[in-house]
């Protein structure tokens, strides 16, 4: 990592060259003038020299990655600072530890790993290296989100939160899906809840909490899952404060696709409505007074660029040049609790029916 008039510049090398790393990669690539890092894409590994190449030509704008026929290539190329994984969750792990293996920074998909444990080890495997690790829950980098929260927790706009709900549904035919692919393959993590489920069920956490990590609540949690092929293709969990008596209903499915309006944080003068193209790209909230009198208010928060990829990689680059190892918006006791909670939902599995 260098800098360029004070700026940090982080050299990414990408792994894997799919849907999110075409979503990472092309917002990365826009100049922004008020950025906060410079980010180079440094290097592309792929399956095949031949699909990294052409991943790069769509999407690296002007960059000029070094292009690989492997991930391991990737990890040892003394030229890349931080290594991006953007490949099937199965394969977190793996690709965490060997770039850590590496010394390379990571900021790695979600779900961050398949359970607690394995981002367990990752973490272990970082803080032996004193490198830098993040899960990418790049929704919480977002100044929508950051802005919505102080709101909430800190002017409480919307008196004392009761509720939130929240729906994240893709309607998927998984017939018309190869065996191969990652979201019905069990044995890639396929399933709702690790997939879609991790924004639901963080939208509630976020909601219902102003704690994160170490200073959250702890929720009861009661859940069901329908499952079909050896996947869950819906969720829903209910989480439940007994410290206050908060409440969230947080839902994913692939049989029904989310109402636009995907959240609602419920309060005792008011409501939140969240709205977005999915509950991963909140674009706009609306609070609504119980007074009748008093007038709604409309925050509208696109991202000034792309999707909203470079929040997060800002953010994560501004860490590692001052030498910090995780993410104060999403620490690793935060990806670890995150975890936890869907391990004990995935272990619940189709639930236990009231007597
Ligand atoms: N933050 C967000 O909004 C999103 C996050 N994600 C996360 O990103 C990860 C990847 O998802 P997505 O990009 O949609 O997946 P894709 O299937 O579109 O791409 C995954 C890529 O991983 C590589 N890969 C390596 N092994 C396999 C394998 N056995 N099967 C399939 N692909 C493999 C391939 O790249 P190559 O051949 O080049 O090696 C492939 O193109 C997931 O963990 C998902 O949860 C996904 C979408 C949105
Ligand atoms: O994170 C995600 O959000 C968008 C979806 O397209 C994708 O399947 C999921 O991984």
């Amino acid at each position: 990592m260098s800098h360029e008039l004070q700026k940090p510049i982080l050299r990414w090398g990408i792994i894997g060259t799919g849907l999110i790393s075409s979503w990472f990669v092309s917002d990365m690539v826009v100049p922004r003038a008020d950025a906060t890092a410079k980010h180079i894409i440094q290097a592309i590994g792929s399956s095949s020299e031949e699909k990294g190449r052409a991943f790069a030509q769509k999407f690296g704008g002007d960059a000029t990655p070094s292009i690989y026929g492997s991930y391991d290539a990737v990890y040892a190329d003394p030229e890349v600072d931080i290594v991006y994984i953007g490949i099937p969750h199965a394969f977190h792990k793996d690709a965490c530890l060997k770039a850590i293996s590496h010394r390379k920074h990571v900021l790695c998909e979600k779900p961050f790993t398949l359970n607690e444990q394995e981002a367990q080890e990752v973490f272990d495997a970082a803080k032996k290296k004193g490198v830098f690790v993040m899960e990418a829950m790049w929704t919480r980098f977002m100044p929508l989100t950051e802005q919505l929260l102080r709101l909430v927790h800190q002017e409480k706009r919307i008196g004392d939160v009761h509720r939130v709900f929240c729906d994240f549904g893709m309607l998927m035919d998984l017939d018309s899906l190869p065996a191969t692919s990652r979201l019905k393959d069990p044995a890639l993590g396929a399933g709702t809840l690790l997939d879609i489920g991790v924004y639901s069920l963080t939208w509630g956490l976020l909601g219902l909490d102003e704690g994160i990590a170490s200073a959250a609540l702890t929720p009861q949690v009661f859940s069901a899952q329908s499952i079909s092929e050896g996947i869950d293709v819906t969720t829903s969990i209910v989480l439940h404060y007994p410290q206050n008596g908060r409440q969230g209903i947080l839902t994913s499915s692939m049989k029904a696709k989310s109402d636009p309006v995907f959240a609602r944080i419920e309060g005792s003068k008011g409501t939140v409505f969240i709205e977005g193209i999915a509950p991963s790209l909140p674009r706009r909230f609306t609070v609504v007074f119980n007074d009748a009198a008093a007038e709604r208010q409309i925050y509208d928060a696109p991202p000034k660029v792309g999707k909203g990829f470079f929040y997060e990689a800002d953010a994560v680059a501004n860490d590692i040049v001052a030498g910090r190892v995780e993410n104060a918006t999403m620490p690793w006791d935060e990806t670890l609790r995150v975890l936890a909670l869907m391990d004990g939902i995935r272990a619940r599995g189709v639930g236990q029916a009231s007597k």
